[in-house]
């Protein structure tokens, strides 16, 4: 048993002094009191050594907005109206995103083939075994996925809800022998299964940038840091997507995932989820299987999904000084985290 859980049964008494904020601060509290904890609990294992999780850190089970974040105006909300939730599969739906799609051959109706053609994505399977896990061709993109939310006429079984509905596995954090901690299933995992959200605090980029610079090293803030930005543009009508992105800082409140380690050979990919199309300057960040996962095995992503330029840098002996070795262990590593 992991100490900080082994405090909470044996010194953690009610009627003890500090009682109260001995609870505030128990982790094993915190997991405990999460909705799904009956169903799908988080458990917290250490077979090596003593070391038990930063009393700085707290378990939440949503993200928190910060003060000067604000939510979207409700009157600039609107979701779908189809009726019966088997229609949000289909283009009538108005939450799915518009996707071109010129992979078709098929002879167009004027005769011309190779077109460019509008249509929708849904992200799941919708019917049978796969039911509720992402379909292939989106699980292989980094395309957002778009979900139905509260403002929809649709139930809360649409099957474009998933993320929504949110986790439904039980995770185990426990002590890796040489990256800390990390997280695995006690559950087998299939392929396109939707794990956890990365959760934290939303946060200016100001404030982000202000938490980098107090931070020790701001390189290791940034690996708790995770920019808002798969929408972000310039010439967006949307001012919020014009600027700076928000940004969730998961270092001091996070979930399970956020214990989740780097592999060059990860099981897992992370996808933005959108709620509402007004909600694209906060979107979701959403952890998805992308093979099956035995029970037992650590959940890992690529922290840099090839994005950065450390492969061309660890060539680079004087640059090798400042970067972090990689001990993800597979034959693919790349050898350094960035
Ligand atoms: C988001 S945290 C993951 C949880 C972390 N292991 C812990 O104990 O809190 C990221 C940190 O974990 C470590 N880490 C994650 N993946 C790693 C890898 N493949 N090789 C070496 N260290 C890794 C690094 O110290 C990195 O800064």
């Amino acid at each position: 048993m992991e100490s900080a859980t082994r405090q909470h049964f044996f010194s953690h008494i009610p009627g003890n002094e500090g009682f109260e904020t001995g609870k505030r601060h128990c982790h094993w509290c915190q997991i405990r009191s999460f909705q799904t904890h009956e169903q799908y609990p988080i458990t917290i294992v250490n077979d090596r050594d003593d070391e038990v999780l930063s009393p700085k850190f707290s378990f939440v089970e949503t993200s928190i907005r910060a003060r000067d974040v604000e939510p979207t105006r409700k009157e600039f909300l609107s979701g779908c109206e189809c009726v019966d939730g088997e229609d949000c599969q289909y283009n009538t739906c108005n939450c799915l995103q518009d996707v071109e799609d010129d992979s078709s051959d098929e002879e167009g109706a004027d005769g011309t083939y190779g077109e460019t053609y509008r249509k929708k994505a849904y992200a799941y399977h919708s019917h049978g075994v796969k039911a509720g896990r992402m379909r292939s061709e989106i699980l292989s993109t980094r395309n957002p996925i778009y979900e139905c939310h509260e403002s929809c006429a649709c139930g809360p079984d649409c099957p474009n809800r998933v993320v929504e509905r949110g986790r439904k596995i039980p995770l185990q954090i426990f002590r890796t022998p040489n990256r800390g901690w990390g997280v695995r299933s006690t559950s087998d995992i299939k392929r396109g299964q939707f794990i956890d959200k990365y959760m934290g605090e939303i946060i200016t980029a100001e404030e982000a940038d202000r938490r980098r610079a107090k931070s020790h090293i701001a390189q290791r803030k940034d690996v708790y840091l995770f920019a808002l930005d798969k929408f972000s543009d310039p010439d967006s009508f949307d001012e919020r997507l014009r600027g700076a992105p928000l940004e969730v800082d998961g270092e001091f409140m996070s979930g399970p995932s956020r214990f989740v380690n780097h592999s060059c050979e990860p099981n897992l990919r992370i996808f933005a989820r959108v709620g509402d199309h007004a909600d694209k300057h906060i979107h979701d960040l959403a952890f998805f299987a992308v093979r099956d996962i035995p029970r037992g095995e650590e959940l890992t992503f690529d922290y840099v999904d090839g994005v950065d330029d450390s492969e061309k840098d660890a060539l680079d002996p004087e640059k090798q000084k400042d970067m972090t070795r990689c001990l993800c262990g597979s034959k693919r590593c790349r050898g350094y985290l960035w």
